[in-house]
């Protein structure tokens, strides 16, 4: 059985255990410091992670028609259904109602769980195509995941061919870093669209100049919200988005994330900034019995020497249908001393002694915005080996991913669960994935407080390897 809890303590919300990860029903309020007591604490929903839970949602007939109770309109749910979404995956079917009640949320749910077509959904409800203005807004933090997003707003706004197109259409635009500027003044001047999807960066530079203003939007949208304000370039601008650019009272603010470290602190500071209106929803969702069920996490140690041969037999042995493998950029100290990046390394091992069938491709930050858009063009139209810096890491969809190799060990723990996270990203197919990280005796300490930290276990490799 599922349980949805509606808290509203006194002195606000909290989790007595690891907060990144489900323990929902494990709710203790929280200490708030006596001058943020007067604020009105915010209200959390957790979905219980129970197996129960996961058999529940599993067998869940819920449509999407009946989720989103009249609110988005009627040929965006068909197109849902032609798209081929039948049914909302457990993170839709709850926070949906949540977030079509108009409230400022915090959508912090594991990666994969479709958060995008819920708040996709929720701009839908709200915008009104007959009105030429831009009044819903959705920030990314790369001009990748920008790509995406509009490409999926793109596609359910489209008008089924046969029924003929009947109203005003809805425009999105991508604004992202790289694109052309001058012509999405003259598109906004002329046309202005309804949704636009935008980067930091590129946003900014359009409000300054005072060619977009933002007063007319309704509804927006943070996606990886936590790396937005972690970055340095991107924290002050975004800072300024929400609350010089626009204000609280006349929008929806919705924030998203897998991964929100220190969240109790994050939702005060969102209503002490002023980045929410003071009652705000936090939608808490992490279903482990469906992660564990879809991840297997292995770990293989090795010498640093032999890293890249031990890298060639597990691809041999695992023969994956499309995988990443993941390299840390290059750090200073390795510059300095002269070494190639990871990156370079790899790439280069691959093409000279990989034999399989898998093209080897590049993504890392470095690259020209072309040769970035290629290289995911070419991953998703067939199985690759993808050699990707962490900006791989965050949002992508690449749903025929089977498995993962950190190459190089992440950084930090929710580096890890977002690279874990680009793998098993087809809700309700139960597909084991494999998560393999290649590391050297004296990393274990690391990947053994990542552990700690996510709450999952690593086997080593057995040669053949068990799954
Ligand atoms: N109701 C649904 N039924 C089937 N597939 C779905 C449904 N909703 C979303 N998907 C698919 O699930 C995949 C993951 O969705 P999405 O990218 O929205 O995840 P996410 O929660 O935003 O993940 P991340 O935190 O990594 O960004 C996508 O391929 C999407 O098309």
């Amino acid at each position: 059985m599922e349980t949805i809890r509606c808290f509203r303590p006194n002195l606000g919300i909290g989790f007595n255990k690891n907060p990144r990860f489900g323990h929902g029903d494990s709710i203790v309020p929280l200490k708030v410091p006596p001058s943020r007591a007067h604020h009105r604490s915010p209200i959390t929903l957790c979905c219980k992670a129970a197996p129960e839970a996961a058999a529940a949602a599993e067998t869940t007939t819920t449509t999407f028609r009946e989720n989103c109770g009249g609110r988005v309109p009627d040929h965006v749910l068909r197109r849902v259904e032609e798209i081929g979404f039948v049914r909302p995956t457990d993170v839709q079917r709850q926070s949906l109602p949540v977030l079509l009640s108009g409230r400022d949320c915090v959508l912090h749910a594991q990666t994969g769980s479709g958060k995008t077509l819920a708040y996709l959904l929720l701009v839908f409800s709200i915008v009104d195509v007959q009105r030429l203005a831009v009044q819903a807004l959705i920030i990314v933090p790369t001009r990748e995941l920008g790509m995406q997003v509009a490409k999926v707003a793109r596609m359910l706004a489209a008008e089924p061919a046969e029924r003929g197109m009947t109203h005003r259409p809805f425009t999105v635009m991508a604004l992202l870093d790289g694109g052309m500027l001058k012509r999405h003044k003259s598109w906004l001047k002329a046309e202005p669209p309804q949704l636009v999807v935008a980067t930091v960066g590129s946003l900014c530079r359009m409000l300054e100049k005072q060619f977009l203003k933002l007063e007319t939007v309704q509804v927006l949208i943070i996606d990886e919200v936590d790396f937005m304000f972690n970055s340095s370039e991107q924290s002050y601008p975004l800072r300024k988005i929400l609350t010089q650019y626009s204000t609280i009272s006349n929008r929806q603010t919705v924030f998203a994330s897998a991964s929100i470290p220190q969240h109790r602190r994050f939702l005060y500071d969102c209503v002490q900034q002023k980045w929410t209106k003071d009652i705000i929803i936090f939608y808490h969702a992490f279903n482990f019995v469906y992660c564990l069920s879809c991840f297997i996490y292995f770990l293989q140690s090795c010498d640093k020497h032999e890293k890249l041969h031990v890298l060639l037999s597990l691809l041999q042995m695992d023969a994956p249908k499309s995988a990443i493998i993941f390299v840390n950029d290059q750090s200073e100290l390795s510059k300095r001393a002269g070494d190639p990046p990871s990156a370079t390394r790899v790439i280069e091992f691959l093409k000279t002694s990989y034999v399989g069938h898998l093209d080897v491709l590049l993504l890392e930050d470095d690259m020209n915005f072309n040769a970035r858009v290629n290289a995911l063009l070419e991953v998703r139209q067939r199985g690759c080996l993808l050699v990707a810096t962490d900006i791989a890491g965050r949002g992508i969809d690449l749903p025929e991913m089977t498995h993962i190799y950190n190459y190089d060990l992440p950084r930090t723990a929710t580096d890890y669960l977002h690279r874990a996270g680009r793998t098993a990203r087809m809700p309700f197919s139960g597909e084991i994935c494999c998560v393999t990280s290649i590391i050297t005796p004296q990393e274990r300490f690391v990947l053994q407080r990542f552990e700690n930290e996510l709450k999952f276990r690593c086997e080593v490799v057995h040669h053949p390897r068990k799954s």
